[in-house]
């Protein structure tokens, strides 16, 4: 498991100055973190930062024991996959099982199982029959599964999803919640960029939350829950589930949680 290390990072584009400032983080190998914040608070940024598509203007980012800056990104990809929002960006091969193989060299640099590599991305993302078809041929919500099997089959360490939940039915987010889940029991880092709290306040339990060029916010479910004014400080609507807490005077941290509650308090009085 490799940590993700940033040192005193800060980051601007050519053309539209400081976008990233003094940037002090680590994520510890094995978790799962939800990365929230407004429009253009940076979020994609700091993500691409980890995966070496961009390179700090100051400071450092490390992978393990790899400063970034001395790796191309091809050799940051064998640790990192990221799945971009748009899977076109990423699809480029004429059928799905063909996409997925792409791994190939990665996995078997690593001693790895191709076949079993792939078979097992397929399945996990619900792609297992559409493994002959062509991707362009599949709707958005099915091409995005696809780039993520690609990615999924490649077996990095650490993993960023970004808008995974984009244009998904429930079915979709099922098998979503599926493949964390699972990323999860195989200890691997996921870090998931969204707009979609109610998603991410369900199933994740870490959040880095972005605003003014930084990191406002890096703590659990629950003291994100209970940090007054986090999400106005951050341009965010709360999850609907927090904001019925706080009508009824509830403290929870999870829907579980405030179901309880609310049943003990209203419900189950003998
Ligand atoms: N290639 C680029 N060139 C110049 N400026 C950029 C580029 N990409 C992003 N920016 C600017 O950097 C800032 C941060 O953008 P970024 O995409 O990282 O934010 P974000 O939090 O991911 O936003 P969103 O939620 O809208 O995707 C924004 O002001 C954006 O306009």
């Amino acid at each position: 498991m490799k940590d993700i290390l940033f040192q005193n990072v800060s980051f601007s584009y050519p053309d539209s100055g400081s976008v990233l400032e003094h940037i002090d983080l680590k994520i510890n190998g094995g978790e799962q973190i939800a990365l929230i914040g407004h429009n253009g608070a940076g979020k994609s940024t700091l993500a691409k930062l980890i995966n070496r598509l961009l390179s700090p203007t100051d400071g450092n980012v490390w992978i393990g024991d790899m400063n970034t800056k001395e790796y191309t990104a091809a050799k940051i990809a064998h640790h990192v996959g990221y799945v971009f929002q748009n899977p076109d960006d990423q699809i480029f091969h004429p059928s799905v099982e063909k996409e997925v193989g792409f791994c190939r060299k990665i996995v078997r640099q690593k001693g790895q199982n191709v076949r079993a590599q792939i078979d097992a991305a397929l399945h996990i993302t619900g792609m297992e029959k559409y493994r002959t078809k062509n991707p362009f041929e599949l709707p958005l919500s099915l091409r995005r599964f696809v780039a993520m099997a690609s990615v999924l089959a490649m077996d990095p360490d650490i993993f960023i999803f970004d808008e995974p939940t984009a244009g998904q039915d429930l079915a979709g987010r099922n098998t979503l919640i599926n493949i964390f889940r699972d990323l999860k029991e195989k200890k691997k880092t996921v870090i998931v960029i969204s707009h979609d709290m109610e998603f991410v306040f369900e199933n994740f339990d870490k959040f880095i939350v972005m605003a003014n060029k930084g990191i406002l916010f890096f703590g659990t479910r629950k003291e994100a829950f209970q940090t007054p004014q986090l999400f106005k400080k951050a341009g965010l609507e709360p999850p609907g589930i927090l904001r019925l807490c706080r009508h009824l005077g509830i403290e929870a941290a999870d829907v579980e949680t405030a179901a309880r509650q609310i049943y003990d308090k209203w419900v189950g009085l003998p």
